[in-house]
């Protein structure tokens, strides 16, 4: 049996625009629903949802029916927790407020196998198929993606070090939490935010990586999407299920 090709990756070294859906709902029926949209790839998130290893595993289930790569965002940079959602399957990571290249360099350690990583060695996990997968251990990093989010000015002067960490496959934005760092909580389309995003922009591009964001208005994807960031997420199955319901409502109460 071999491992699926990990086709965000594929696209994204082709230099090949992925769209994304953010999976905030932690809930594998919802995941199902997503997955099925026809979207490059989806996020199941474990920084801002309820999610803990089990339900990430259950939303990994789903997905892994459909040619949608199913990214995990992790909680933080901790090596164990790491392992535990790689052995349960996830090959694609994002990994919040990664600030300078040693950080980045401790997770790429995290995610592989030694010589090189830190990753435990167990024989039979989700991630290779309870063992049916040949080799798997000696070729995981082949199908393994590594998103490390930008997320603070620090982060930001060091995009090119950051860029340049071999195993580090795309400088993903988080522009919540990067215009708030700056001082401009809520409004990523703030000009200095702005200039720190293109800065981000230029470094990745610049080391021969993705550059990734998530903007789930249409017109910031669309600007994003021309100005050369090629993994981008244009929206959440929370924020569809909530202005869904909100304008579904609001029709009934007019008038
Ligand atoms: O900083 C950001 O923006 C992000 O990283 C995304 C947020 O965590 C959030 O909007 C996801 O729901």
């Amino acid at each position: 049996m071999q491992e699926r090709v990990n086709l965000l990756k594929q696209a994204l070294q082709d230099n090949t625009a992925a769209i994304g859906l953010w999976c905030s709902l932690s809930s594998a029926l919802t995941t199902e629903i997503v997955a099925g949209a026809g979207a490059d790839w989806l996020l199941i998130d474990s920084e801002h949802s309820p999610n803990d290893l089990r339900s990430i595993v259950a939303q990994l289930q789903v997905a892994a029916a459909f040619p949608c790569e199913a990214a995990v965002r992790v909680p933080s940079d901790d090596p164990v927790f790491i392992k535990q959602v790689m052995d349960g399957g996830a090959r694609s990571l994002m990994v919040p407020n990664i600030r300078t290249a040693d950080q980045a360099r401790a997770v790429v350690a995290a995610m592989a196998y030694a010589p090189g990583g830190i990753r435990g060695f167990s024989v039979g996990h989700r991630a290779n198929a309870f063992g049916r997968i040949a080799n798997y251990h000696a070729n995981a990093r082949a199908q393994q993606l590594l998103a490390v989010q930008i997320e603070c000015e620090t982060g930001v002067a060091n995009a090119a070090e950051i860029a340049a960490v071999p195993g580090v496959d795309v400088l993903f934005v988080g522009p919540g939490d990067l215009s708030t760092n700056m001082g401009a909580m809520g409004s990523p389309n703030a000009p200095h935010v702005q200039a720190a995003i293109a800065s981000v922009l230029a470094a990745t591009r610049a080391a021969g990586k993705a550059a990734g964001i998530l903007a789930p208005q249409r017109a910031d994807a669309d600007r994003y999407l021309a100005d050369g960031f090629t993994m981008v997420a244009v929206g959440s199955d929370l924020g569809l299920l909530a202005r869904g319901s909100d304008q579904l409502v609001a029709q009934f109460r007019k008038g």
